[in-house]
C-alpha cells in the first residue's frame, strides 16, 4: 500500500499542498523569516509540505548499509551518506561483535546505533506499546478527555473490528464529572511549549512539593469509538506521572515500573556503547559535568524510570524542545525508533545553533547524553510517508499483526526513556 505523497507531482495530495503554498506565501512577511531562529528555519524547511524538502543534507546512514537494501530503496525519501560530520565507533560485547554506532565530533554525548534493535523485537516493541502499554494504569493524551475503555484503547478497537461493531462507546470525560473541581486547562492535541525551570539537585526540594492541579477535560469532545481515536492517540507515559502543566514530573502520585520489554532494550545500548571513545575528543570536560563525568559509572548505574511513548501519524510534528525535567542532565536518554521514518534535528542550548538533521529508520536508536547533548534542543519536524521497512509488511503471516501493520502505514512510534535521579542522590520519596 503506498499513501499519498507530496514529493509526485501528479499526486492529488501535491496538488492540494501546492495551492495551500500559493495561498499562504501571497501573505508571509519576509521579515519574519529573516528573524527565524536557525532552528525555526530548519524546522520550517523540513516541515513544508510544498515544495517537499529535499533531504540530501540530511543524514541517513540506512544507505551505507547493504543489509537495509529493500528498506531504503522504499518510496521516494532518501537522505544522503555522509552528510554529517559523523565517525563510527565499534560496539561493545560479544553479541555486538561487528555492529556500529555513529557519534559526531559537533555534538559530544550524541551516539546514533542504526539498526540496533532486530525486527523481531521491533514487532514486539509496536505490540507492547500499542496494546500493553497505552492503557491504564499509564496515562495518555486521551484520558483527559476521555473515559477510556478499562482493557485499553487498542484492544476494544480490535475487537469492535472482530464484531464488525464499530459503536459510538467512548464517553467523554466532560459530560460525566458533576463535582466542580479545580483545574488547568492543557488543551488536547500536540505538546504546547511551556517553559520550566530545569530540574536539579538544588531545586528538586521546591518541584516536589509545586501545586499540580489535574489538566480540564475538553469540553468539546463527544461521545466516540475506538476506532477514530487511535488516530488521536499522541502519548503514553512511562514510568514517574508527569504534569504536562507545569512540566514537572509529578512524583506524589508515584511510579508505575518500567516495563522490561522496554528498559532491557534501553539498557543493553548503553551497556554496548563504547563510552570513553565516545567522549575522548570532549575538550574542559570536568567544567560542564560538575566534578567527574559520571559516563564511567552508566554500564552499571543506568537504571531507566520515565519516559513518553510517541505516537505519531505523518502529519505530526515535535517542536523544538529540551528535556530538562529530569534532576540527571547527564545520564543517557535512550530513544527508539519503530514504523515510517522522521527528520530529526538536534542543535545546541539554544535555537541560536543550526541543528543537525538526522534521518531515523525503524529500529535506530539515539542516545543523548553528557552536559552537551543532555539537554540540547530537538525536534522531529517531519514524518516520512511510504518508509515502513519489509519486515512489517512481507512475511509477516500472522493475522493478528494485520492492524499493526495497517496502523504503521501512516504511524512512527518513538520510545522514549529517561533515567531522572543521578546515582547517590536520594529523592527521599
Ligand atoms: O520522536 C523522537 O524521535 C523524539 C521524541 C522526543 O524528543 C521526546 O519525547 O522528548
Ligand atoms: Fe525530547
Amino acid at each position: 500500500m503506498t499513501v499519498p505523497t507530496t514529493q509526485n507531482p501528479s499526486d492529488p495530495a501535491y496538488k492540494k499542498a501546492k495551492r495551500q503554498y500559493l495561498k499562504t506565501t501571497h501573505n508571509r512577511l519576509e521579515q519574519l523569516e529573516a528573524e527565524w531562529t536557525p532552528f525555526r528555519a530548519a524546522e520550517k524547511k523540513y516541515k513544508a509540505k510544498f515544495p517537499p524538502p529535499d533531504l540530501t543534507n540530511v543524514l541517513d546512514v540506512a544507505l551505507l548499509d547493504e543489509s537495509r537494501v529493500e528498506e531504503t530503496k522504499r518510496g521516494s525519501w532518501r537522505g544522503g551518506a555522509n552528510a554529517v560530520e559523523c565517525h563510527s565507533v565499534d560496539l561493545l560485547g560479544q553479541e555486538s561483535r561487528g555492529r556500529k554506532a555513529y557519534v559526531f565530533p559537533s555534538i559530544p554525548g550524541l551516539v546514533l546505533l542504526p539498526s540496533f534493535v532486530s525486527p523481531d523485537d521491533q514487532r514486539r516493541l509496536v505490540r507492547w506499546s500499542l496494546r500493553d502499554h497505552a492503557r491504564h494504569p499509564n496515562e495518555t493524551n486521551l484520558d483527559t478527555h476521555y473515559i477510556l475503555p478499562e482493557e485499553g484503547l487498542w484492544k476494544s478497537y480490535i475487537s469492535s473490528g472482530e464484531t464488525g461493531h464499530h459503536e459510538e462507546d467512548i464517553q467523554p470525560r466532560a459530560s460525566t464529572s458533576s463535582s466542580p473541581i479545580a483545574h488547568i486547562n492543557i488543551p488536547p492535541g500536540p505538546r504546547q511549549l511551556i517553559s520550566n525551570e530545569p530540574a536539579s539537585t538544588q531545586n528538586f526540594a521546591k518541584i516536589v512539593t509545586a501545586p499540580t492541579l489535574p489538566a480540564a477535560p475538553s469540553l468539546n469532545a463527544k461521545v466516540t469509538s475506538a476506532a477514530s481515536l487511535i488516530p488521536k492517540l499522541r502519548w503514553a507515559n512511562i514510568g514517574w506521572y508527569y504534569h504536562w502543566g507545569n512540566k514537572q514530573y509529578d512524583f506524589a502520585r508515584g511510579k508505575i515500573n518500567v516495563s522490561s520489554v522496554y528498559s532491557e532494550v534501553c539498557k543493553s545500548a548503553v551497556k554496548t556503547i563504547p563510552w570513553e571513545e565516545v567522549f575522548s575528543e570532549e575538550k574542559n570536560s570536568s567544567v560542564e559535568w560538575g566534578d567527574e563525568p559520571d559516563w564511567k559509572d552508566w554500564q552499571d548505574s543506568y537504571e531507566p524510570d520515565a519516559g513518553i511513548v510517541n505516537f505519531y501519524q505523518t502529519r505530526d510534528t515535535l517542536m523544538a524542545h529540551v528535556d530538562r525535567s529530569e534532576v540527571c542532565a547527564t545520564s543517557p536518554l535512550v530513544s527508539i525508533s519503530l514504523g515510517c521514518a522522521a527528520v530529526f534535528l538536534i542543535g545546541g542550548s539554544t535555537r541560536d545553533t543550526e541543528p543537525m538533521p538526522i534521518l531515523l529508520r525503524s529500529g535506530d536508536v539515539v542516545v543523548m547524553s553528557g552536559p552537551r547533548c543532555r539537554r540540547a534542543y530537538h525536534g522531529v519536524p517531519r514524518i516520512l510517508e511510504n518508509t515502513l521497512p519489509p519486515h512489517f509488511i512481507h512475511g509477516v503471516q500472522d493475522k493478528e499483526w494485520e492492524p499493526y501493520e495497517e496502523y504503521l502505514q501512516t504511524s512512527r512510534i518513538n520510545i522514549n526513556v529517561r533515567q531522572v535521579f543521578p546515582k547517590g542522590f536520594n529523592p527521599g520519596l
